[in-house]
C-alpha cells in the first residue's frame, strides 16, 4: 500500500508541545475533529498528530485498511497545526508505550502529551505498560458522553489521583513533569465510529 512521505514522520521544532492523539479512526468523525480543536487550545499545544493505528491491540476485529482510514481522516481534519500520520505503521509499533519510546528517541526535546477520550482512561489499566506511559508523558483526557463516572473512578485515575491537574492549569500540562494528567470537560459530541459503521458510514 503506497503511503505518501508526508505521513511518515511530521515536523516539530525542538521545544514545541506536541499532542499525540492515537486512534483507530475507523472511520474518523466529527467527534475526533472536535476533540482535536479543543485540545490544541485547552492544552496550549503547538502541534497535534493523529496516529492512525495499524490496529488497536485490544480490539479483536481489525480495522479498515490504513489507506482508507487515512484518506477519510485527512478529508475530515484540515487544520494548519494538525498532521494525520501513519507513524505507527512506519515505526512498526502498535502498543502506545512502544510508540512513545520511539518518538521520544526520534524527537528529543519535544514536549509530548498523550491525548485520549474518557472511555480510554476508563480502560487504561489494560494497556501494555500503562504505568510507564503515565510516568513518562503528561496525559490529557477529554470528556466523552456517558464516560465521566467510569473514567474518574478507573484504576488509572485512582492510582494517579495525587497527580491530577485541575483544568485551570491545563495550559501548563505539556510542560509538567509526568506523572501529570488532566481531565477536561468540553461541549460533548455523542458520536462514535461504531455508530457510523453500523449506519454504513464507510459508504
Ligand atoms: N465523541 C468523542 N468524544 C471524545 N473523545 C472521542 C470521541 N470519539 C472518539 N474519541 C476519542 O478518540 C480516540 C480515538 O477513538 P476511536 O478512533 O476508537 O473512535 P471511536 O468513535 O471511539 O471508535 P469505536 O466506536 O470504533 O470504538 C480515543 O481516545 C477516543 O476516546
Ligand atoms: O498500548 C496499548 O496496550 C493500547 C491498548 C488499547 C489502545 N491503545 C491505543 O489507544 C488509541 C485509541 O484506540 P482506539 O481503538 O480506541 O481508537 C490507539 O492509539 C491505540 O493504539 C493502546
Amino acid at each position: 500500500m503506497p503511503i505518501v512521505a508526508r505521513h511518515v514522520l511530521p515536523h516539530a521544532p525542538t521545544g514545541t508541545a506536541v499532542g499525540l492523539f492515537g486512534g483507530s479512526f475507523d472511520p474518523a468523525h466529527d467527534g475526533h475533529a472536535h476533540v482535536t480543536r479543543h485540545a490544541l487550545r485547552a492544552f496550549a499545544l503547538d502541534r497535534l498528530w493523529w496516529l492512525v493505528s495499524p490496529g488497536n491491540p485490544l480490539k479483536a476485529n481489525g480495522p479498515a485498511p490504513m489507506a482508507q482510514r487515512v484518506a477519510r481522516a485527512e478529508a475530515l481534519m484540515s487544520h494548519p497545526r494538525v498532521d494525520v500520520t501513519t507513524a505507527e505503521a512506519q515505526l512498526g509499533t502498535r502498543y502506545t508505550a512502544d510508540t512513545l519510546r520511539r518518538l521520544m528517541q526520534l524527537y528529543p526535546g519535544r514536549r509530548f502529551v498523550w491525548i485520549m477520550g474518557a472511555d480510554n482512561l476508563a480502560g487504561f489499566h489494560h494497556w501494555e505498560n500503562w504505568r510507564w506511559i503515565m510516568e513518562t508523558v503528561p496525559v490529557a483526557v477529554i470528556a466523552r458522553p456517558g464516560q465521566q463516572r467510569r473514567a474518574l473512578s478507573s484504576v488509572a485515575a485512582r492510582a494517579y489521583a495525587d497527580r491530577r491537574v485541575l483544568p485551570i492549569r491545563a495550559q501548563q500540562l505539556a510542560s509538567m513533569q509526568a506523572p501529570a494528567w488532566c481531565y477536561i470537560t468540553i461541549p460533548m459530541r455523542d458520536i462514535s465510529s461504531t455508530q457510523l459503521r453500523a449506519a454504513g458510514g464507510w459508504g
